[in-house]
């Protein structure tokens, strides 16, 4: 069956929606979701709307060093802003952060540290610098201060964060910030969504893991180490999956539905590599042919041949071998699809980039070229070279690349200059 880009976009989307989403539930919901320590929030998303439990700020407390003073709120007191006088006022005890500070008394200041608590009775704050002597006197020395408005340099309690309210909304992926406003309302752990558990199977006769006692003296003729298992991994890792390796499955198709059977109990998805095409031991193939998992070819290179179905009621998506095919199907397909149904990961940043030299591309196939992206400089714009060509096997060029440069079908040349879309890797 052909389709497009687009269709298989959709395809994989819909059956992940279809097989996580329960009627009125955001994915992959657990009942009493999932408590996650602060140390590992970030990356994950955010299960219910955190609300805060505290006024944030939990106290009205200075931002500077200065003086806590009482600001008459009226505007023709003598010593008021508009009449533009100094006041001069008896030096109180100095209020450090982290203590419960005594009342401010008539005609006083207190001598406050920036994040300490506004005494009762202050309402305003003058930093040091403005005060004549310019520093900390002792207790009962005098002061004098320039004219100040009620509210300078207050920080006023809940002015960042009222008590109730929304401080997180549910369905936000977590980074520093969020976990540094949660510690900050005093939250040791959050209730996030639960993490896809994704089998992934990687197949080939060829295939040996890094460490493989049949490697032991030397790569025997014919095979090759693996490369699939470990990139995939890292890629849905990445993106905030939960991976379940099975081990390398030979090119026999009772194996692979052995595997398969006893996984796919634990699993929300199965992922597998290779097997795919039209060679005479395609495992995938010939092992779920006839089952609920149908075998695509689209107009795309790399990562022309897909798979996409169920088994035995879990999606199944299979990628095709070539290494940098299975890198452009996540890209493309399994990344975007968490991201719109999960919330996470972040998508992709996508903009535009001046091809550095020409290209030419097959008419009819959309490509995605590997390249290393610059970014716009003071006095540049932003830039992308293609490394390695089109080919799906060149691992060492993916290695050195950071972006992907994608050629949309029907374009088959295009030259130095040229405006191209990129996705940042
Ligand atoms: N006659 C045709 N031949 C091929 C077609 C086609 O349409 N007609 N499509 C080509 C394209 S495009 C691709 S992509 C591959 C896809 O093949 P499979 O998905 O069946 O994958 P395999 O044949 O199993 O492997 C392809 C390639 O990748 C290497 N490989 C596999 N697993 C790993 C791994 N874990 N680590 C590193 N490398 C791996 C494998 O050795 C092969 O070289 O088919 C083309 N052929
Ligand atoms: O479509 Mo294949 O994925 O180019 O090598």
């Amino acid at each position: 069956m052909r389709r497009t880009v687009a269709e298989h976009q959709r395809a994989v989307l819909v059956l992940l929606a279809r097989a996580w989403r329960r009627a009125g539930q955001p994915p992959l919901t657990d009942d009493a979701g999932t408590r996650v320590p602060l140390a590992d929030l970030p990356g994950r998303v955010l299960a219910a709307d955190l609300l805060a439990p505290i006024d944030l700020p939990p106290f009205a407390n200075s931002q500077m060093d200065g003086f806590a003073i009482w600001a008459e709120p009226t505007s023709n007191q003598p010593g008021s802003v508009e009449s533009g006088k100094s006041t001069t006022y008896r030096a109180a005890a100095t209020i450090p952060a982290g203590v419960r500070p005594p009342a401010l008394g008539p005609g006083t200041a207190a001598p406050i540290m920036t994040g300490a608590m506004l005494p009762p009775g202050a309402n305003a704050v003058v930093p040091v610098e403005q005060a004549q002597p310019a520093r900390f006197p002792d207790e009962g020395e005098d002061v004098t201060l320039p004219p100040t408005r009620p509210g300078t340099f207050v920080r006023a309690q809940g002015s960042d964060l009222p008590l109730g309210s929304v401080a997180i909304p549910a369905g936000t992926l977590l980074n520093a910030a969020h976990v540094g406003l949660a510690s900050a309302l005093g939250c040791s752990s959050l209730q996030v969504r639960r993490r896809p558990r994704v089998l992934l199977v990687t197949t080939g006769d060829e295939v040996l893991l890094p460490g493989d006692p049949r490697a032991a003296d030397a790569l025997p003729e014919g095979s090759i180490f693996d490369a699939n298992m470990a990139l995939l991994r890292a890629k849905l890792q990445e993106a905030g999956v939960d991976v379940v390796l099975a081990p390398v499955v030979r090119d026999e198709p009772h194996a692979l539905l052995d595997v398969l059977d006893e996984y796919v109990g634990g699993v929300d998805l199965i992922l597998s590599t290779g097997g795919i095409s039209a060679g005479a031991f395609e495992v995938v193939k010939q092992a779920l042919s006839g089952l609920e998992v149908e075998f695509v070819s689209l107009a795309l290179q790399p990562g022309g041949p897909q798979a996409l179905g169920r088994y035995k009621s879990v999606p199944f998506i299979g990628f095709p071998g070539n290494p940098v095919s299975g890198v452009v199907s996540f890209e493309l397909f399994l990344r975007p699809a968490l991201t719109e149904l999960l919330g996470g990961p972040a998508p992709r940043g996508r903009v535009l980039a001046t091809l550095t030299h020409s290209l030419t591309s097959p008419a009819g196939k959309y490509q995605v070229r590997r390249g290393v992206y610059e970014g716009p400089g003071y006095e540049s714009a932003a830039s992308v070279r293609e490394v390695g060509g089109p080919s799906s096997h060149l691992l060492g060029a993916l290695a050195q690349a950071n972006a992907l440069i994608h050629i949309p079908a029907g374009v088959t040349e295009l030259h130095a200059g040229a405006k191209v879309e990129v996705w940042l890797m």
